[in-house]
């Protein structure tokens, strides 16, 4: 049984100038202990699509699916206050702007022991420790003091860091890294992506790595799924999508990559969209 498990996931938004559907059909799944990227170019709904499993979509949203499941249970028949239970706790999630997905007025370690509270019962003393350890985990120096820090008095990678200790906080058997490293400093990029990979290995968890990035997919996934403009262009394991990418949108996306630069002029994904598919190519 998979971990998570979506079939025909459609997501719609009503707007000023009408219904916007923004994903269209997408199926995928993910086993305990995959790792799963997501690719493809801003707006190509990777973000909603996840933000559709969590529930965190606004009340513009409509979201229908044939199925959706996680650990065997149905996402769409649970009531909220079932899916509050599970968000935060069984399944977690990062964003791409820690400095804005942290509480400014709440300093690391109330807003780690809240979790722990929420979702664990946890007595304060048993906080403490666990948010400790957690700072610890993550690698941050220091930790009993950093708890008192708010995330003004950190850097980016630090407070990214604090994302990741509160996602993994209570164990959850699967995390959702929503393009975690864009905002941050190339030097930081690498060390956040070694920690979510290592912690992803330790744990057994699930992940789920949202990119627009194929450099993090080849040094992350096991599997990925490429999107464009709400659909799934194509699935594969990490090595047969880059040894041999079957959808011209794939294709594209490689080789708009400057290694692959031949001539003056980088490819453009545009430039390639328009081509007869090469048959047997995946849709
Ligand atoms: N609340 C909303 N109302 C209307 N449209 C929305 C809303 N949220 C997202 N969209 C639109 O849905 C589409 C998919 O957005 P999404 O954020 O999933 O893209 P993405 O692939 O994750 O890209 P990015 O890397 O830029 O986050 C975009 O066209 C976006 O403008």
């Amino acid at each position: 049984m998979a971990l998570l498990d979506i079939h025909n996931l459609v997501v719609e938004f009503q707007t000023a100038s009408g219904p916007f559907r923004a994903v269209d059909g997408v199926s995928l799944h993910v086993e305990e202990r995959e790792v799963l990227a997501i690719v493809g170019e801003s707006g190509s709904g990777k973000s909603v699509s996840m933000l559709a499993v969590m529930g965190l979509l606004p009340w513009t949203a409509t979201v229908t699916a044939d199925r959706m499941t996680f650990n065997g249970r149905d996402l769409l028949k649970m009531s909220p206050a079932e899916r509050r239970k599970i968000v935060g706790k069984d399944m977690s999630m990062i964003f791409q702007e820690p400095m804005a997905s942290l509480n400014p007025c709440f300093t690391i370690g109330f807003q780690i022991e809240e979790v722990l509270r929420f979702h664990m019962g946890m007595d304060k003393a048993q906080r403490r420790a666990r948010a400790i350890e957690l700072l610890k985990q993550v690698g941050i120096p220091e930790p009993e003091d950093r708890l008192n820090s708010f995330p003004h008095q950190m850097s980016g990678g630090q407070c990214q860091r604090v994302m990741i200790a509160i996602a993994i906080a209570c164990n959850p058997k699967l995390l959702i890294a929503d393009e975690p490293t864009t905002a941050l400093d190339v030097t930081i990029q690498k060390q956040i992506l070694d920690l979510l990979v290592s912690l992803q290995a330790k744990y057994g968890m699930g992940l789920i790595m949202i990119t627009h990035n194929m450099g993090v997919v080849a040094e992350t996934a096991d599997r990925v799924i490429v999107q464009y403009k709400g659909r799934k262009m194509e699935e594969a394991d990490v090595l047969s999508l880059f040894e041999s990418p079957k959808s011209n949108y794939t294709r594209a996306l490689l080789s708009a990559l400057p290694e692959n630069a031949v001539g003056d002029r980088l490819p453009t994904v545009s430039d390639m969209m328009f081509e007869p598919a090469p048959s047997g190519a995946g849709a």
